[in-house]
């Protein structure tokens, strides 16, 4: 299979490997403008990285795309055709945008691969992904993962959080955002880059210090709950205190997480903080090297052998039942021997069966999805 296979030969060629930055915020945060600064200091550097668009519902992107989702889908079309409200358009196109997945990484790695013809061509060393701010149709979506997959499997992959900086200076709204970013953690399984913009409004050394000192987020609790930010009548007493030891809780709770993830203050206005974000970056892809491509691999392995042993328990269960229909005189002339070469033959094949059935489970999606297209080519695909 295309990604099993480009999966182990990123580990070899992982040194010179561009880095996948998948940038991800609700909306408003300021991803595009985030996306559209570091966009331009790469420019800047001439070093142009690749840029992907992989939202459909954008009206504007203000940056040049190599890849973008609305050249293949019209997500207007999509949300007509299929009867759709906002959010499951963005889902059906986003699905149908997957199918094309291989052209896309098949691009991605021509642009990455030196050409021995072309010997002064000049490799990207980034590619940017922006997504929809709906975050939870891309990272909570079967396509989404299919993405994010696949990119993972050839490239060193990070993800960069980005929170808009003003909206979360209440402990409340921040520890809700960082709910949030440990739940794309937990989803997506790879290294986090968390990118308070908006610096140039509101000075994120507040949200460094609630993740690495606790007493100091104890202490803006205790504010917060003392101004009745937790609940009440404002200006009638406080709220009732269920809200400051839930937070409480958490916060502790997620020590453990904070101490996974780099953490950089960044003005998309003003481009303050981009050289700290793209020094994240660079360590969050060697972890990825050492600690998460390793582990991607493992599970990969482990969920191949699940479906080995899935399959030869079907195998033992059916030759079971052909032995006892035979028994039973309704089976064919087959004899036990044969029985045996049968499941020795098909032992020797199994790794066969699970590309097989990794592939049987893309081409169902890719099937289902352009038996969809085919019905609808002329009005969904395309703009
Ligand atoms: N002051 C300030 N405003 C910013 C910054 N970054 C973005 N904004 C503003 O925040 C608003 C939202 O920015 P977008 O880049 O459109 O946010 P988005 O996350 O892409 O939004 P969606 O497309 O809805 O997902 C815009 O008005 C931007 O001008 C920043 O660093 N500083």
């Amino acid at each position: 299979m295309a990604s099993e296979a480009s999966a182990s030969t990123s580990a070899a060629t992982a040194a010179q490997q561009p880095v996948a930055i998948v940038c991800v915020g609700m909306a408003g945060s300021g991803k595009t403008t985030f996306m559209q600064r570091i966009n331009a200091h790469l420019h800047a550097k001439k070093e142009p990285p690749y840029v992907i668009n992989l939202d459909p519902a954008v009206l504007n992107v203000p940056f040049e795309s190599n890849i973008d989702i609305r050249d293949s889908v019209n997500y207007k079309e999509v949300m007509k055709q299929y009867n759709l409200g906002p959010n499951g358009g963005i889902l059906t196109s986003l699905n149908l945008f997957a199918t094309k997945v291989d052209q896309i990484l098949g691009l991605l790695e021509k642009r990455a691969a030196p050409d021995p013809e072309q010997p002064g061509k000049k490799l990207i060393k980034n590619i940017l992904v922006d997504t929809p701010g709906q975050i939870e149709v891309f990272v909570w979506s079967a396509s989404g993962q299919i993405l994010l997959e696949s990119l993972a499997s050839s490239f060193p992959t990070v993800i960069a959080y980005v929170i808009d900086t003003p909206r979360t200076a209440s402990t409340s709204t921040f520890m809700s955002n960082m709910l949030y970013a440990c739940s794309i953690l937990y989803k997506t399984k790879l290294p986090m880059i968390l990118v308070f913009n908006k610096t140039d409004v509101k000075d994120a050394s507040f949200a460094k210090e609630w993740m690495t000192d606790y007493d100091a987020f104890q202490e803006a609790l205790q504010r917060d709950d003392e101004g009745n930010a937790f609940g009440g009548v404002e200006g009638e007493g406080a709220g009732s205190g269920y809200m400051g030891s839930l937070l409480n809780s958490m916060s502790s709770m997620l020590e453990e997480f904070y101490a996974h993830l780099s953490v950089v203050g960044v003005s998309s206005m003003t481009g303050q903080g981009v050289d700290e974000f793209f020094d994240a970056v660079r360590e969050k892809a060697e972890e990825f090297k050492q600690d998460y491509l390793p582990e991607l691999e493992r599970k990969r392995k482990e969920r191949d052998e699940q479906k080995r042993k899935m399959r030869q328990k079907e195998l033992d269960k059916m030759m079971k039942g052909m032995s006892m229909g035979e028994s039973s005189g309704t089976a064919g002339p087959k004899t036990a021997d044969n029985d045996d070469s049968e499941i020795e033959s098909n032992n020797g094949d199994d790794d066969d069966y699970a590309d097989v059935d990794d592939e049987y489970d893309r081409e169902g999606l890719q099937a289902r999805y352009a038996a969809a297209m085919e019905a609808n080519q002329d009005s969904t695909m395309g703009r």
